[in-house]
């Protein structure tokens, strides 16, 4: 009813701001977008599900998460995939895999910091009952 669209709005407002404050930390700009296909043409053979971003933001404004439970299962592609596409010793992957570390810590930082408990066990709620 209302009251769950009031719920689902205030979550998406959270989800941007994290997902806007994320794409303006410099670390992260190799995360802001796609991995270019016609760059690196293998992509696509080693990760089954690319996530970046951008497409974080596009699918909040899809509506397509109803918890921060799911956003985080998305969120947490984008670090999962470059750790398993850039797994050599070389610099280059160090340096992608070390800020794709600090991706991990900081989306978890600001969600233990700034989400209320209580207010995710009611996006759970209204999940279950969908
Ligand atoms: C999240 O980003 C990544 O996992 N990658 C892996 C690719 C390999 C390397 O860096 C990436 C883009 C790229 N483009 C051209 C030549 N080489 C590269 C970014």
């Amino acid at each position: 009813e209302e009251q769950e669209e009031d719920v689902l709005r205030e979550l998406r407002l959270f989800l941007r701001n994290i997902t806007e404050r994320l794409s303006l930390d410099r670390r992260f700009k190799a995360f802001t977008k796609p991995v270019d296909i016609e760059e690196v043409p293998d992509y696509l053979m080693v990760i089954k599900k690319p996530m970046d971003l951008s497409t974080l933001l596009t699918n909040i404004d899809e509506h397509k998460y109803v918890t921060v439970s799911e956003f985080m299962a998305d969120a947490d592609l984008i670090w999962k995939n470059t750790l398993e596409y850039n797994p050599d010793s070389d610099p280059m992957d160090r340096n992608i895999r070390h800020r794709a570390c600090a991706l991990k810590d900081t989306v978890r930082a600001i969600i233990r910091d700034e989400l209320d408990e209580d207010f995710e066990r009611v996006c759970e709620e209204i999940r279950e009952s969908r």
